[in-house]
């Protein structure tokens, strides 16, 4: 039998929140353990790590994106030193035009103050073979973070540090006390769950109002194209070394299981082919789910029944840009909630 440990967090779940919650507990030395088994569906381990702060369809700021970008792009960086790996990649997203587009971004730059994120002027200097009858506009401050080599190098630095407890948590074996949890033969002061869409069938979280939906993208090959920058029309095509790319992404609301879907293939490469018909070989068709909320907002919380019981989820389409700032604010209202760890 074990002999019982004792932490001041358990965090449940080791996905782009679990990751970056962890990250921040560590810079204040808030003692922590996680529990993560790998499950097919994980988000982050299907993402094509897009960080766009800007609502391509209608030219706005995402929500808070004042305040998510830069703290992201700074994070990401101080954790590629951190981990000596690099798997962040600041580029600009170039939007392939369609026929009003140029004058309807002119405006919404005026309109936004968008000055410094986008250049409007419609370029038509895209390699040769894709279609761009139109021209292109760019939006700035983007980026592709290769969420994979994030969570893997992570996960290195968490096992060789004895902080990775690789086990599949049920929630019956989560004891509640006035003091704190019990999982097993480890006590905490907190559980904080970041089990992405899996939280969504939790009975703790089962009063929220989850949308999660499953998202489809391809891996392929473009032999002839060279593309310093991410691509979009209807699909983004994001360039990931040599002549690889991610094309993606779908949304469903309903289905049946985690497979690919010939459906979505065809909606995929339907999109592809209004961009451009170089020849293309898919490497891939990858799935996973994302965790939404029905207002589409992050969730960040405990419960008020049991306040030693967290929640970080919500994180949708746009974990990569929101992930790093909620998980410092986390980290904050647990410090601040006991001062003395
Ligand atoms: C196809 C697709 C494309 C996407 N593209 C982008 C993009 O371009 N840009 C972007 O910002 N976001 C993108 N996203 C969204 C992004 O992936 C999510 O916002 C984010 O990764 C969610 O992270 P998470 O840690 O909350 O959940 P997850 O990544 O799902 O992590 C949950 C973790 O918990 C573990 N777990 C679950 N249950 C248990 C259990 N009982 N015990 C132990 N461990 C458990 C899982 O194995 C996993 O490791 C995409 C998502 C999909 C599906």
């Amino acid at each position: 039998m074990n002999k019982t440990e004792h932490t001041d967090i358990l965090i449940v779940g080791q996905g782009l929140a679990g990751t970056l919650l962890s990250y921040h507990l560590l810079k204040r030395k808030i003692a922590h353990k996680i529990i993560d088994i790998y499950k097919a569906g994980c988000a982050s381990r299907a993402a094509a790590g897009l960080i766009n702060p800007i609502v391509v369809k209608r030219i706005t700021r995402t929500w808070q994106a004042d305040i998510f970008q830069p703290y992201a792009h700074s994070l990401y960086s101080e954790l590629e030193q951190f981990l000596a790996k690099r798997f962040y990649y600041p580029m600009p997203i170039n939007k392939i035009y369609g026929k009003d587009d140029e004058q309807f971004w002119r405006h919404r730059m005026q309109k936004d103050g968008l000055e410094e994120q986008l250049s409007c002027e419609a370029k038509t200097d895209l390699p040769e073979g894709i279609h761009q009858p139109y021209g292109y506009g760019t939006i700035h401050r983007c980026a592709r973070l290769d969420m994979i080599t994030l969570l893997d190098s992570y996960r290195q630095f968490i096992t060789q540090n004895k902080i990775l407890i690789e086990d599949e948590l049920y929630d019956d074996d989560v004891l509640i006390a006035e003091e704190g949890v019990q999982w097993k033969h480890i006590k905490a002061g907190r559980i904080i769950f970041c089990r992405g869409s899996f939280d969504s069938k939790s009975r703790f979280f089962e009063h929220l109002k989850w949308n999660n939906t499953k998202g489809e993208l391809l891996d392929v090959e473009i032999p002839d194209l060279h593309l310093p920058s991410i691509l979009s029309k209807g699909v983004f095509v994001m360039p990931v070394g040599a002549n690889r790319f991610k094309i993606g992404a779908t949304y469903a609301h309903h289905w049946e299981d985690l497979a690919p879907t010939e459906d979505k293939l065809e909606e995929l490469m339907n999109k592809w082919q209004i961009i451009s018909d170089l020849p293309l070989s898919i490497t891939q068709q990858i799935t996973g789910i994302r965790p939404t909320l029905a207002d589409r907002r992050p969730v960040l919380s405990l419960l008020e029944k049991h306040p030693q019981v967290g929640l970080f989820n919500g994180l949708g389409s746009r974990g990569g840009l929101m992930a790093p700032y909620l998980a410092k604010q986390l980290t904050e209202q647990i410090s601040y909630l006991e001062p003395s760890i």
